[in-house]
Formats: C-alpha cells, structure tokens, sequence
C-alpha cells in the first residue's frame, strides 16, 4: 500500500447535530473512520475541548464557530456546513487561520420550497387556528377568512434557489408570483420582480422570505414593514430568525392586522431537542412554529450527508476547494506518485517570489502548479517528485505571510 502523507486513521473528523449517517458512509468509502459523532450542537467550552485535535468537523445551523474557537482547533483544516447556511461561522477567522469552509447550496431547497407551499395554503384557510381550537374540544366550522391560494399574490423576498423553486411550484397552483430581490434576477414563468420592498409588501396576500442571515437582512421585517403588509395577510420565514422582529410580529398577530404567520426560524433557537423553546410567539394560536425544520427531510438530509462529505474527503485527498465558501477555487486532477504541496498564504506581495526562490534555489523540478487567490488569501498547489518535499514543505513553511502548508502523498 503506498504511504500515506497522514495515516486517514489519524485525521480526527467530528460530526456533530445529528448529521445524516450518509456522512459517515461517505467518509468511510473514502477510507476516513476516525469520525466522531454528536446528536445536538455543543457549548462553546466542550467544542473547544473537542475540536482541539480536530482536522475536518460537520456542523449544521447551530453549532456557532467562532474566532475563538478557530484559535484553539490548531489541527482544523476544513469545516463542513450540512446545510445551505454559513452565518453560524466565523469565515473571515476560519480563512485567516486556513480553514476551508464548505457547505450544501442545493440538496434541502426543494424541501423548504414544499413545506413552504404548504404552509401557505395552511395560513389561508386559517388552519392554524382551527387545528389548536380543536385540540383544545372547540368546533370552529366557518368559511370567514378562509380562502384559496389560487389567484393570490405571493410576494417572495429573497429570488435564490429556494425563492425560484417556490415561484414555480407556486405558479402550478394558479398563484400571482412578484419577488423583491436585490439584484436583478431572471424572473421564472410569469413572476415580476418589484423594485421595492413597501410596493411587494402593499400588495401580497403571502409574504415568504428567502434571503440569507447578512448585516443588510438583519430586521429587515420590523414594525413598520409589518405595518406595509396588506391587512388580513400572511407572513411565512423559513430563512433565518434575525431577519424579523418576532416582537413586532408577535404584535401585529395579535392586533390581527396579520392574519397568520409560520415561523420555521427564530433569533433564538434551542441547541437540542432537550432545550427549552423560548418565543413570544407560542401563546398565539394564529402562527405556526416548526423547530427550524425547513431541510429537515430524509431525502435533503442524506444528499446534504453525502455532498458535503464528499468535498471534505476530496479536500483531504487531493486539496480540491471547489464551491468553498471562503476559500480560492482549485479543481485539481490526481497527483499520481508525485507529492502535493498545499500552501496558503496572506494575499500579500512577495510570497509568489519566495516560493519559486525555494525551488530555484534548492534547483527542485515543479511537476505541476495551480495558483488561485481571493482579496484576503493565497491559494498554491505544487506537485513535486517525492524526493524533494520534505524539504520543499520545510522551506515553504518559512516563507513570511504562510497560514498553512501540508504535503499530500
Ligand atoms: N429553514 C431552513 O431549514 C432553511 C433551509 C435552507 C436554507 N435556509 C435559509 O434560506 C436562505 C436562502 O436560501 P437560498 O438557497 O435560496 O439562498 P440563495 O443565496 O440562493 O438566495 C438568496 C437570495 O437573496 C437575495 N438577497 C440577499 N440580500 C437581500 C436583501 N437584502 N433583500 C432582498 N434579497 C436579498 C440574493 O440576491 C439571493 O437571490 C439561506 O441563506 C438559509 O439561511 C433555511
Ligand atoms: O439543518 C440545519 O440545521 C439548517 C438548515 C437550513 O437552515 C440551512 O441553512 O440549510
């Protein structure tokens, strides 16, 4: 068997919240079985504790990886995201200490868009309601306020890959799709983009938000957006909890100038399933709380286990970094019997100099080389003949402005 850069079985690997056993399978097929897995996110203090020795760790949205963390996971080479959501990390600390950051864009966005659909049908005929009137022994048999969502106007915040599948699932159901985006997108079927948020809000009878955990997203739907909505109308966020103010919802529900709201994502959120749900929204009978649960479906859960799996394990092999979320993207071919020499470096003048010093100097053939850099950081990889990367590796560790460099072998 060749030799090995670092026996698989010494790169730690923590899975924590659950993730899909697909993860595990995927690592192991890659010959990867030194996986440790967690049911639920872990406090600051007892992640550190374990990401210490740490090389790659999978998180989903509640696991908050922070700069201090990055500070104590000095083997940490690359984190995956089982999911779409990358907020929870610290990405600037993450590239600075030369972690990779990887994540699934794609493999839950039908799941939302379905339960979203749902939800909206749900909220129209004031399901909500009538459901916790019954549990409760009451009969609510009324068609007041009850409507279809067929020719009703869905205002989509956020035209992404869930926003667009919602569009067109929405459209197959006779509903008007308009969308406010900040940039310009290609509008599905016979959806309209609204240029501003107070027009879209004046004139849907649903409005579902789909935009991304950012400084400008952040209580993007506060009183007075609230306020804009259409009387009687129905609010949907199944994208992040810091995008509404869930007081002011919570008020406006209970002013009934909303008629309904279902709510999949809160400011505050449990770490596990043991935790307390803590919201103002719990009393009101009008809104449905789902446990952020939007991906939350066998099928998202185990392509989500098996993509982001995959692009660990292909960093770890062969240094590939593409769809990093934070990191220069390299497609690299195989290294066949040469040495891979990974650096990452400050995207700061002279570093590209100095590694091709230690080669001219020490007069070492460069089999191959790829190059990418971001604003921030450097990205090079060197296959060299076996031969010259000890010292190669040593000499590249040297070079002023280096976060990281490993050999692959
Ligand atoms: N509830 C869940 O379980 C669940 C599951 C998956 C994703 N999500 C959340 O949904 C979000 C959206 O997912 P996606 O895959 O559609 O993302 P995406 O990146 O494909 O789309 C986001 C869209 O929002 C737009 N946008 C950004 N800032 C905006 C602003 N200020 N105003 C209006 N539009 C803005 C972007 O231009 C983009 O078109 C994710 O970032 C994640 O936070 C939640
Ligand atoms: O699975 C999760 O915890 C998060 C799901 C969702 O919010 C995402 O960002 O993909």
């Amino acid at each position: 068997m060749a030799k090995m850069s670092l026996d698989k079985d010494k790169i730690k690997i923590v899975l924590l919240e659950g993730i899909h056993s697909s993860a595990v399978a995927t690592l192991n097929e890659a010959g990867y079985h030194n996986i440790d897995t967690y049911k639920t996110a872990l406090p600051e203090e007892k992640l550190i504790e374990v990401i210490k020795d740490a090389h790659f760790i999978g998180i989903r949205s509640r696991t908050q990886l922070t700069r201090r963390i990055f500070e104590h996971a000095e083997k940490l080479t690359a984190v995956g995201c089982f999911c779409i959501g990358t907020n929870q990390v610290d990405l600037g600390a993450a590239q600075e200490h030369g972690v990779a950051v990887f994540n699934a864009p794609y493999s839950n966005t039908r799941s939302v868009a379905e339960l979203v659909l749902a939800e909206a049908i749900l909220l129209l005929r004031g399901i909500p309601e009538k459901n916790a009137v019954c549990h409760r022994g009451g009969w609510m048999k009324t068609a007041v306020g009850s409507y279809e969502v067929r020719g009703k106007t869905l205002g989509i915040i956020g035209y992404g890959a869930i926003g667009t599948q919602l569009s067109v699932l929405a459209e197959s159901l006779g509903m008007k799709v308009r969308f406010y985006d900040v940039v310009t997108k290609l509008p599905l079927g016979n959806a309209q983009q609204i240029r501003n948020l107070n027009d879209l809000l004046g004139m849907a009878d649903i409005v579902s938000l789909h935009v991304p955990e950012l400084p400008s997203t952040k209580m993007m739907m506060g009183a007075d957006q609230l306020a804009q909505m259409k009387p009687g109308a129905v609010l949907i966020n199944a994208s992040r909890g810091t995008v509404v103010d869930i007081e002011a919802l919570a008020a406006s529900l209970e002013s009934k100038h909303l008629s309904g709201a279902a709510i999949d994502v809160f400011p505050v959120e449990p770490r596990g399933n043991d935790d307390e749900f803590l919201s103002p929204l719990r009393n009101i009978d009008t809104a449905i709380l789902t446990p952020h649960i939007g991906g939350s479906t066998q099928e998202a859960q185990e392509n989500i286990g098996l993509e982001v799996a995959e692009k660990l394990a292909k960093y770890s092999d062969n240094g590939t970094t593409i769809s990093s979320v934070n990191f220069p993207e390299v497609a690299l071919p195989q290294h066949g019997e040469a040495h891979r020499l990974l650096h990452i470096h400050k995207n700061i003048p002279g570093v590209l100099t100095a590694i091709n010093r230690v080669f001219s100097d020490n007069n070492l053939n460069i089999c191959s080389q790829y190059l990418q850099t971001n604003e921030k950081v450097g990205y090079v990889v060197l296959d060299v003949d076996s031969g010259d990367s000890d010292l190669a590796l040593e000499q590249l560790k040297q070079i002023e402005g280096t976060i990281r460099a490993r050999v692959l072998f």
